[in-house]
C-alpha cells in the first residue's frame, strides 16, 4: 500500500499536542493507508504571555491564523483546532471543517489552590478572593454565582496556568504592572482533563450556571476545500453529532458578529432526531443577560442557530457586543 501522507499542524502546547494526537489515533483506526506526521507550530498568542489576546487580532487571530496558511500554501494537509478557538465572524476562504471529533465533556470548572473550598467561596459570595480567567463569558457567569469576586486577568496554556496558580505566581500585565496571585481558576473541563489535571476539579459547573463558549469541548481538523483527498480521509472520523452542534452554535456566533472575545455562550444537545439550543449573551459586570432557547429538527442545525441568533439580537443583543469590542 503507497502511504498517504497528511501532515497536520497543530499549537505545541500540552493540550493541543494530546487533541492532535488523539486526531492521529482516530486516523490510524480508519485509514491505516494514511501517514501523519505532526508539525508544531509556535504561534503569536503563545510567545505573549502579557498582554490581552486583542492585539494579535483576538483569539481567533492569535492561535491560528499562521496555521491556516500554512495549510493554504500547501505546507501542511490540515491542521488541528479547539472549535471555541476558531473565529465564528467570519469565513476563511478555501479552508473548510473536514472533521470533527466526538465532542468531550464541554462545561467549565472550578481549580482552587490549597487551602480553600468551594464553600469559602460561597459563603463569602467571593469576597476577599481573586478568580483568574481571560474570558469575558467566564467573568460575567462568575460575577453571577459569586457576585463580589474579583475577577483578574490570566493567561498561558492550561497546564501552565495551573501550575501559576499553585506556585501563587503574579499575572504580569501589558502596562508593566502585575495582578494575583489567583485564589481560583475557571477552566474548560475538557482542557484540563486533556493536560492530566482531572484531580484538579474542584467543582463542576452545570450547563445552566454557566453555559460553555460555542464549540467548547470540540477538536476540529481544517483542510483545504479543494483537497478533495483529504476531505474524503477526513470525513471517515468526522463525528455527525459534534458537527451539528458546530454548526448551531457557530450560526448563533455568525448571526451576532460574535467577534474574539464576545461575551457569547451557546450550546446545543441533540436527542434522537431533535436539537436543543440555548445561547446567551452577557455584559462583562454580569447584570445584563440576554438568553433564548430552542428546538428544532437535529438536520438543520444552522436553522435553528439562526433562529435563535435573530432572537438574541431581538432581545438587544447588539448593543453588549458592540460594548465589549469597545475596550
Ligand atoms: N482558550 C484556550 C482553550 N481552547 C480550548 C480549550 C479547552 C476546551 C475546549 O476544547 O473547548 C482551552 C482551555 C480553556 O478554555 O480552559
Amino acid at each position: 500500500m503507497v502511504a498517504i501522507r497528511m501532515r497536520i499542524g497543530t499549537r505545541k502546547s500540552a493540550m493541543a499536542l494530546a487533541q492532535t494526537q488523539e486526531i492521529a489515533r482516530r486516523l490510524a483506526a480508519v485509514a491505516p493507508e494514511v501517514a501523519v506526521e505532526i508539525v508544531k507550530f509556535e504561534t503569536t498568542g503563545d510567545t505573549d504571555q502579557v498582554g490581552k489576546l486583542l492585539p494579535h487580532g483576538g483569539k481567533g487571530g492569535a492561535f491560528v491564523a499562521e496555521i491556516r496558511k500554512a495549510i493554504l500554501s500547501g505546507e501542511l494537509q490540515a491542521a488541528m483546532h479547539s472549535l471555541k478557538d476558531m473565529p465564528g465572524n467570519e469565513d476563511t476562504p478555501g479552508l473548510v471543517i473536514g472533521a470533527t471529533l466526538p465532542r468531550d465533556p464541554p462545561g467549565d470548572v472550578l481549580v482552587l489552590r490549597a487551602g480553600i473550598s468551594v464553600d469559602d467561596l460561597r459563603r463569602s459570595r467571593g469576597r476577599g478572593f481573586k478568580i483568574g480567567t481571560n474570558a469575558v463569558r467566564r467573568a460575567a457567569y462568575a460575577r453571577r454565582l459569586f457576585p463580589e469576586i474579583e475577577v483578574i486577568h490570566y493567561r498561558g496554556a492550561a497546564d501552565t496556568r495551573v501550575r501559576k496558580l499553585d506556585n501563587s505566581e503574579m499575572q504580569r500585565l501589558a502596562d508593566g504592572g502585575a495582578v494575583g496571585p489567583a485564589d481560583a481558576l475557571i477552566m474548560a473541563r475538557s482542557g484540563l482533563e486533556r493536560v492530566g489535571f482531572a484531580s484538579r476539579i474542584a467543582y463542576e459547573f452545570s450547563i445552566q450556571e454557566m453555559l460553555p463558549a460555542a464549540g467548547q469541548g470540540i477538536v476540529a481538523v481544517e483542510c483545504a476545500a479543494g483537497d478533495w483527498q483529504t476531505r474524503s480521509i477526513l470525513s471517515r472520523i468526522d463525528d455527525t453529532n459534534a458537527h451539528r452542534s458546530a454548526d448551531a452554535e457557530r450560526e448563533v456566533l455568525w448571526v451576532l458578529n460574535g467577534h474574539c472575545n464576545s461575551p457569547i455562550a451557546g450550546f446545543s444537545t441533540i436527542n434522537g432526531g431533535e436539537m436543543s439550543l440555548t445561547a446567551s449573551v452577557l455584559d462583562e459586570a454580569g447584570d445584563l443577560f440576554i438568553e433564548a432557547s430552542r428546538t428544532g429538527p437535529a438536520d438543520r442545525p444552522r436553522e435553528l442557530g439562526r433562529a435563535v441568533g435573530l432572537e438574541l439580537l431581538d432581545k438587544g443583543a447588539a448593543a453588549i457586543i458592540e460594548r465589549s469590542r469597545v475596550k
